[in-house]
């Protein structure tokens, strides 16, 4: 066996260039989401350094990085929100504009994208996809 088949693969998280890429990753995010009429009063009373830091480790963990997420469960953390299918739709259009802009190779955003479509019953109100 070579040493190439004994070294693990090379995660997401790496690729992109570890804690600085997704820190850049989630600076952009939410400024593009801020900026976003539709969305920024969702975020009127949340205190953005910390929510920068939850979904830093989320996205560090979703990338295949080291877990350290110290947030809440997403559902927990979204039901109260009562988002809809469309506001929900819009925020992964946001992240993946976001990749995009910030050069993240193809198959990392496919897989990112896979995530957010396992996770769209936590944070959308009721999880009820037939409202799409
Ligand atoms: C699509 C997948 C999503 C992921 C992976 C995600 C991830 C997260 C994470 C990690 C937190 C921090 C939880 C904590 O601090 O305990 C959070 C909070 C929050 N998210 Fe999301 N989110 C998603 C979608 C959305 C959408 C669609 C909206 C609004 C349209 C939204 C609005 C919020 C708000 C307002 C908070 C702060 C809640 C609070 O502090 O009470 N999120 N999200």
């Amino acid at each position: 066996m070579t040493v190439v088949e004994e070294t693990a693969p090379t995660s997401h998280y790496e690729r992109i260039g570890g804690a600085g890429a997704v820190k850049a990753a989630v600076e952009l995010f939410y400024d593009r989401v801020l900026a976003d009429p539709e969305l920024a009063g969702y975020f009127a009373e949340v205190e953005m350094a910390g929510q920068r830091r939850h979904l830093a480790q989320m996205l560090t963990v979703v990338l295949g990085g080291p877990n350290g997420y110290t947030g809440r469960d997403l559902a927990a953390a979204h039901q109260p929100l009562n988002i809809s299918v469309a506001h929900y739709v819009q925020v992964g259009q946001h992240l993946t504009a976001t990749l995009t802009q910030l050069g993240v190779p193809g198959d990392i955003i496919t897989d990112v994208q896979a995530v957010l479509a396992q996770v769209q019953d936590q944070v959308v109100a009721g999880g009820d996809r037939a409202g799409a």
